[in-house]
């Protein structure tokens, strides 16, 4: 109601306004002196308007009536400006026409012209913070760009100079076609024909180089960017990697770095390009017929309208559209993936189900889609077709008073398409490096994290003993604070002995492992080695004397001797043979001696999971630790080979840590700690805990399993 009553007011104190402005018009007889009154008028007018909007919308004015009184101030000034400017109308410009067919026609186009800068003006002058989230994202990009600004600079020059050329190809076009209608082939024309391949010639030259430079310095970019993301990625905390799935950090990596690149090697470039080009046509549009450019000008201006409404819809449908193809193709994958279970379990039907389902979604989101693009194309044709005709019309007019040559309408039209095409690209452009700013920020808050992991110190002794001494650790998971996994434990892990840690299923003995390893690091409490906190040790020094091998190694697509080698320069081939041949491990072997570069598969899956555990024993003895973490390490081996095991990780006088089931393990075992609930419950050798009857005796049958 408000907005209705405002509305009326605010228009019938316009009428007022202008009515006594104009008049103070006929004062003045320059045609400068005029159109300069019109803006300083307009901007008298806008003060008055603004004033009472505020006044009667208590301070609040609607959107809807900023609109209204920026169309109101700048419609005259902006269409004068236009008729000035196009020169055509100036040596007799004498102030606003009152003519009917210019006020039906140019001045509904010059409203929605003033309209659209209004609205550029207010956006610009009030950045919301997330425009300036936006600005200060986009700028940050730039500032990666920085080694390549030679590449940058030549690129922008020769897109400038390549869309300068691109422009005046239709003009000269247009020139050829008047000459040639005009029969008269003299000198100037000869001399047009060479302007004509020398524009086109550049415009060619000159758009290549662009996209070589272009696309050079945003390899150079992807190569930069890609390389300090995946560094960050690994210095992260254990924890981090439990929140953020393999994929996502993967795609993070890929996909929006290459997205991130593109913002401003692509996009930038494609909004530079057709913004000048924008610009460049319309100036010759206009000199050719201010009136036609008019008429096209308010076509455009609805074709962007349109594009802008159809564009995000458009994009949202594609992303839905994507999401469910992506999530049909896991659902098929993970149910063949699982084709034994499924089938043992008769589930046939459930999936069959679930994927008619999946499908259903998708040809819905597909049939909206294409509702939405015939609805968008009918529209545009018809707007289209409807600027073609009113265009058709005035250019008859314009040719009969010879205000028009064919030569001229010819090149106008020549330049309709382009400048549509140029118009759809700023949109789109603009569209896509806003849709761009998320992946930016996720990407800049991956490079900006600080791993969360105390750093690391400087120790790296010549000579270390590997006594370990944990003093009250408690450890809980970052996921499950309020669920401490190790509680209080205190214990020590001496030199040259065999330690076993014991307990039933998630007691915590696996968090123990990781807490000795320092993957994880005690909330309360501390982990000595030789009398120092690990943490002070070098990372280095640390992961060369502190190994750790557990029940399900991590192996990697490779040949077996890439594995057993892995992370490790330069090892003579006798240090792995004598390695391998003290654990028993024959058939690895006489697999690396024959030269077998086989493939070991995907995470080793053409090993038996025995072999697997030989691999990552082998791998660690290959460093020689002080300290060695066994957990679960030799469960899938035969009893023989585990004896051999544990005897070469005894030797040397190494610390060893072993979690296990096993009852032989336990009773060759110098010393046992029984945990439960993450607590150490009781302690001591196989024979003095069998003596207390405890806990330990108690749940040995269940625990342990014979050899
Ligand atoms: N990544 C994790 N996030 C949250 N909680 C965890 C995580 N890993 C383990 N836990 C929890 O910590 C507790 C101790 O687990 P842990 O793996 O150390 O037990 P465990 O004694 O090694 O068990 P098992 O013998 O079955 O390997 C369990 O309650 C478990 O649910």
């Amino acid at each position: 109601m408000l907005d209705a009553v405002g509305v009326l007011l605010v228009l019938m104190l316009d009428a007022a306004l202008s009515s006594l402005l104009l008049c103070s018009l006929l004062l003045v007889s320059s045609p400068y002196f005029i159109v300069s009154a019109l803006w300083a008028l307009a901007a008298v007018k806008w003060a008055c308007l603004h004033v009472f909007t505020s006044f009667v919308s208590d301070g609040k004015p609607p959107a809807a009536l900023h609109g209204l009184t920026a169309l109101l101030c700048l419609l005259l000034p902006v269409c004068e400006s236009g008729r000035v400017l196009t020169g055509t109308s100036f040596q007799t410009y004498s102030g606003p026409s009152l003519d009917l067919g210019e006020l039906l026609l140019v001045r509904p186009a010059c409203a929605a012209l003033a309209w659209v800068l209004w609205e550029g003006l207010a956006g610009w002058a009030e950045p919301t913070i997330g425009e300036q989230d936006t600005t200060r994202l986009l700028t940050r990009v730039l500032k990666y760009f920085k080694a390549d600004a030679v590449y940058l600079m030549a690129a922008f020059t020769f897109l400038i100079l390549g869309v300068v050329c691109d422009t005046y190809v239709p003009w000269y076009q247009g020139k050829v076609v008047d000459f040639l209608s005009s029969r008269q082939l003299t000198a100037d024309f000869g001399v047009c024909i060479r302007e004509l391949v020398l524009v086109s010639l550049g415009s060619a030259l000159f758009s290549a180089g662009r996209g070589g430079l272009f696309k050079c310095s945003l390899a150079r970019l992807n190569y930069r960017l890609k390389l300090l993301l995946f560094h960050r990625l690994l210095q992260q905390e254990l924890h981090f990697f439990h929140l953020n799935k393999p994929g996502q950090l993967s795609a993070r990596l890929h996909e929006d770095v290459d997205k991130m690149g593109c913002t401003v090697a692509l996009n930038a470039n494609a909004m530079v390009r057709s913004v000048v080009k924008t610009l460049l046509m319309l100036h010759v549009m206009f000199s050719l017929s201010s009136e036609l450019t008019v008429i096209s000008c308010s076509a455009m201006a609805l074709l962007g309208a349109l594009q802008k409404t159809y564009i995000p819809l458009h994009k949202e449908l594609k992303k839905q559209t994507q999401d469910c193809l992506a999530h049909n193709k896991q659902l098929v994958a993970e149910t063949v993936g699982a084709i034994r279970t499924v089938r043992s379990l008769g589930a046939e039907p459930e999936e069959l189900r679930h994927y008619d389902k999946a499908l259903q979604r998708t040809s819905s989101v597909r049939r909206r889609a294409g509702i939405y693009s015939t609805l968008y194309r009918l529209l545009h044709q018809l707007i289209f077709t409807g600027m073609k005709i009113v265009m058709m019309m005035k250019a008859r007019t314009l040719l009969s008073t010879n205000q028009l040559s064919i030569g001229n309408l010819l090149t106008f039209l020549l330049y309709l398409k382009p400048l549509q095409r140029s118009i759809t690209e700023i949109l789109q452009s603009f569209g896509n490096t806003v849709a761009t700013v998320g992946v930016i920020s996720k990407v800049f808050s991956y490079l900006d994290r600080t791993p969360k992991r105390t750093k690391d110190g400087l120790l790296s002794p010549e000579e270390l003993h590997g006594d370990v001494v944990l003093r009250d650790v408690t450890f809980s998971y970052p996921s499950a604070p309020d669920r401490p996994a190790v509680k209080g434990v205190s214990m020590r892990l001496r030199p040259g002995r065999l330690t076993a840690l014991v307990g039933p299923s998630g007691s915590g003995k696996s968090s123990m492992t990781l807490l000795l390893k320092r993957l994880y690091e005690p909330e309360e409490g501390e982990v000595l080695l030789d009398g120092e906190p690990l943490h002070c040790y070098t990372h280095t020094f640390l992961q060369e004397k502190v190994a750790l091998v557990s029940q399900n190694p991590v192996l990697f697509s490779g040949s077996l001797r890439y594995n057993v080698e892995y992370g490790l320069k330069d090892v003579p081939f006798q240090k792995v043979r004598e390695a391998a041949e003290k654990v028993n491990a024959h058939r690895l072997i006489s697999a690396m001696e024959s030269g077998d570069n086989t493939d070991i598969g995907e995470r080793g899956e053409k090993l038996s999971e025995g072999e697997k555990q030989l691999v990552a024993v082998l791998r660690v003895l290959l460093r020689d630790p002080k300290v060695l973490i066994l957990d679960e390490a030799t469960s899938h081996l035969d009893l023989n080979s585990q004896r051999d095991v544990l005897r070469e990780v005894l030797s040397g006088g190494r610390t060893v840590l072993v979690v296990t089931h096993q009852l032989h393990t336990v009773e060759t075992a110098d010393h046992i700690v029984f945990m439960e609930g993450g607590a150490v419950v009781e302690e001591g050798t196989h024979a003095q805990l069998m003596e207390r009857r405890g806990r330990y005796r108690r749940l040995k049958e269940e625990q342990f399993t014979e050899p």
